[in-house]
């Protein structure tokens, strides 16, 4: 049996009040369409308590980022428990762009998603190489390394999804080929099970971002071992998100 596909969209740091007019629509369009996949919006914090109420009963809300403590004197940061408080069953951690831009660390990663179990979200845990290292030929070499310090042992296929986002594609139009995504998520799979044993791998959710559109989504989504997609640019419009989910398999088997 396959995992159910998820397909979640991060907002990043988009959207104003006005902008609850595309979750709206999603809310819209999305009944019904939640049988036999997940569908998951994570907008910025500003928004979740507002997206909670529209998306309730069609789309789960979560967080793109969360500390690793559960309280304290970190000014500014949000807390995972304080997702959980709003609503949220899911957060991103490990995103490229919190790691480059905030110098989160493989520990810090790993932290975050603990902190993530322990306010019982899933974590999205985000892995994916550079422009460097990919032509390099490094790529499988750099996505063991994060796999094994960010992810924390305890993983289950509830309480964590691993997504594969090469740096290079993300916001740029380019997507690897799909023998290339097949062939990572194949090793990532394989990596987990020698890990955590095949049936906890076999469970988990393995999605795929960078680029993904509603043109190339079936394409994507058709792939084995990607259990669905993190979307970034195409989830900030209601009709390019829908046309995505829709392109989603409900299940592969
Ligand atoms: O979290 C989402 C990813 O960074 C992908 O973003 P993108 O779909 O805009 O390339």
């Amino acid at each position: 049996m396959t995992p159910r596909p998820l397909i979640a969209g991060n907002w990043k740091m988009n959207g104003l009040l006005r902008h609850l007019t595309e979750l709206e629509a999603i809310s819209g369009a999305c009944a019904g369409m939640g049988e036999g996949k997940d569908l998951l919006i994570c907008p910025p914090a500003t928004l979740l308590s507002a997206s909670a109420g529209l998306l309730f009963g069609k789309a789960a809300i979560g967080g793109q980022d969360c500390h690793a403590e559960t309280s304290g004197a970190y000014t500014g940061d949000v807390a995972a428990e304080m997702l959980a408080d709003l609503g949220a069953t899911y957060v991103i951690v490990g995103h490229s762009e919190r790691r480059a831009g905030h110098g989160e660390s493989d520990a810090d990663v790993r932290a975050k998603a603990q902190a993530a179990w322990r306010a019982g979200l899933t974590a999205i845990i985000c892995l994916g190489e550079s422009a460097e290292d990919h032509e390099a030929g490094e790529k499988l070499r750099v996505l063991g390394a994060q796999l094994a310090a960010s992810v924390p042992d305890g993983m289950s296929a509830k309480n964590t999804v691993i997504a594969y986002e090469p740096i290079w594609a993300i916001g740029s139009g380019r997507t690897p080929t799909t023998e290339d995504i097949a062939n990572v998520h194949d090793f990532l799979r394989q990596n987990l099970a020698e890990r955590f044993g095949k049936e906890v791998a076999d469970g988990v959710r393995l999605l795929y971002g960078g680029s993904v559109k509603p043109d190339n989504a079936a394409e994507i989504l058709a792939i084995v071992n990607v259990d669905g997609a993190l979307i970034g640019g195409a989830s900030l419009k209601a009709a390019d998100f829908v046309a995505i989910c829709r392109a989603c398999p409900s299940s592969k088997d």
